[in-house]
């Protein structure tokens, strides 16, 4: 897509190392905007909270593991309602847009928004854009009341509909401009959020009163500084049905191999957590931890090991696991540019089968579950019920407060505005040099098919002065302690 946006990030400089990066606001960019008090302060259910409000200057640390000498680091603005607000409830003209795969709890942050938007602030105006960005542009509109969204939280998919490509930057401003919309609410990964740094960037500079406010959504939890994305965990205990039923029919047949593929294009996430959640997998396989099929140490001389002990294994793979030494690679891309992937599935599937047939002349008995469609397309979870709840309703105070250019999200378990470049910069991925790995390891007992030396030579590529042979021991990434 090759778009980039180009604000400069807001930093903030306090004492002690103390870092804030903050998000753009509305009053940055428009003079002399009026300020009014927040409804809220008027709402029954809000009466009895004492400090109901977020205080300015409340920040979240990125990093909270400390020494006593450490510099305070990174810091978030802290979501939440505000004393004042940029918009009165009668002028709001909100919109939400859904963009980029499936993932469970789609409609319940769009319930929630609406009903944070009306119960709230007595905002009436809200739109579902149809089909993603190009919806903006192509398709009609529909009105969204807290009435015609009361059960679709119960419900997998997004009702809004939802694509990949067709971003045309001027195509969806001039929509929202046209529109009169002033509150843009963007649900949708890293390319989604990358677009909305794009037409955030755009609107600043055509001057325009509209808040621009990203929701992370991925199943793949490839999003980085946040704590995870949601719909996440709904897919980890989705994911286990599918491990049950391959370790069933593993224990059930002679040399049995349940092999199970799981979401992951560039991240492995669910595969890690659904084989740690599990206990029954032995071997887990993701696009971060490279892997070889034979000799020593190799994959097919684990199996081996595996059913002589046993009788029976669970293998998980990632989709993105291998794709290196699929022959054929596809070299094509999604209407997003997102490579398209070989289904390695199938194709370990063969290798497994012709080494033990052709090779070593053993039966085994394969059996390939890919569940992966069904994981994406059901509805949350409760607990990603809450999650969904408290994102979208971060999102309404933050617009309403007149922060604009941001992407929402938990940061150590607290609900943070996050500017977009911070969001857009990277891809969250699983750190094999971390605990979160290692414990998989331990757990599975599987071979790590890294030596020493690949060690040693991942923490120079990330441009650390030594290599840190450290990282087993006490290493920590962002969001995986
Ligand atoms: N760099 C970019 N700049 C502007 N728009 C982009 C960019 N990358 C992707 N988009 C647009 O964002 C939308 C969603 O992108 P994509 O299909 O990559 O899904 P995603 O948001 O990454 O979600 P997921 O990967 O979790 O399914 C598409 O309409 C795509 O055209
Ligand atoms: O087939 P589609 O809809 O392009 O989606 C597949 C991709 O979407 C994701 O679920 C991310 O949303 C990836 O895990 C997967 O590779
Ligand atoms: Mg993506």
């Amino acid at each position: 897509m090759g778009l980039e946006s180009n604000s400069m990030p807001k930093i903030v400089i306090g004492d002690f190392g103390y870092t804030l990066e903050d998000v753009p606001h509305l009053s940055d960019f428009i003079p002399d905007l009026p300020t009014y008090p927040n409804p809220l302060q008027d709402n029954p259910a809000y009466s009895a909270v004492r400090q109901y409000f977020v205080d300015y200057d409340d920040t979240i640390a990125q990093n909270i593991v400390v020494h006593k000498d450490t510099p305070r680091g990174i810091h978030f603005r802290r979501a939440g309602p505000r004393q004042r607000v940029y918009f009165e409830s009668d002028d709001v003209h909100a919109c939400i847009v859904t963009c980029g795969g499936l993932c469970p709890g789609l409609n319940t942050v769009i319930r929630e928004i609406v009903c944070s938007l009306n119960y709230m602030y007595g905002v009436k105006s809200v739109l579902g854009i149809h089909g993603g960005y190009k919806g903006f542009y192509s398709k009609n509109t529909i009105s969204l009341t807290p009435k015609s969204v009361n059960d679709i939280h119960k419900r997998g998919g997004t009702i809004l509909g939802t694509s990949r490509g067709g971003y045309e930057t001027k195509k969806i401003v001039d929509s929202i401009q046209d529109r009169g919309i002033n509150q843009v609410y963007i649900i949708g990964g890293d390319g989604t959020q990358k677009g909305a740094a794009v037409i955030f960037e755009e609107i600043k500079k055509r001057g325009l009163k509209v808040a621009v406010v990203g929701i992370p959504k991925t199943i793949d939890n490839d999003i980085p500084v946040i704590d995870k994305s949601f719909g996440f965990d709904t897919a980890v205990e989705e994911a286990e049905r599918a491990i049950n039923a391959a370790h069933v029919e593993a224990t059930s047949f002679e040399n049995g191999i349940g092999l199970v593929k799981l979401m992951g294009r560039y991240s492995g996430f669910i595969a890690m957590y659904a084989t740690i959640a599990s206990r029954d997998v032995d071997c887990c396989l993701i696009p971060e931890s490279p892997f070889y099929l034979e000799g020593r140490g190799g994959l097919f001389e684990y199996i081996e090991k595996r059913l002589k002990e046993f009788g029976h294994m669970v293998i998980v793979i990632a989709e993105g696991a291998g794709q290196e030494m699929l022959s054929e690679s596809l070299n094509q891309k999604d209407a997003s540019g997102n490579k398209l992937l070989q289904d390695v599935g199938l194709w370990i599937s063969q290798k497994i089968k012709d080494h033990f047939s052709k090779e070593r002349k053993m039966t085994i008995n394969l059996k390939y579950i890919d569940p992966t469609y069904m994981i994406r397309a059901i509805p949350s979870s409760a607990s990603d019920n809450v999650y969904c709840t408290l994102l979208a309703q971060s999102a309404v105070h933050g617009a309403m407060a007149g922060y604009t250019g941001f992407t929402v999200g938990p940061v150590n378990g607290r609900y943070a505005y996050i500017p977009f470049h911070r969001i857009n910069e990277r891809q969250n991925k699983v750190v094999i040099t971390d605990r979160m790995w290692a414990r998989l390891l331990s757990s599975t007992s599987q071979p790590s098919f890294l030596s020493t030396k690949d060690v040693v030579e991942d923490s120079m590529d990330d441009k650390k002065e030594t290599p840190n042979y450290a990282l087993l021991e006490n290493g920590f990434a962002d969001a995986h302690k």
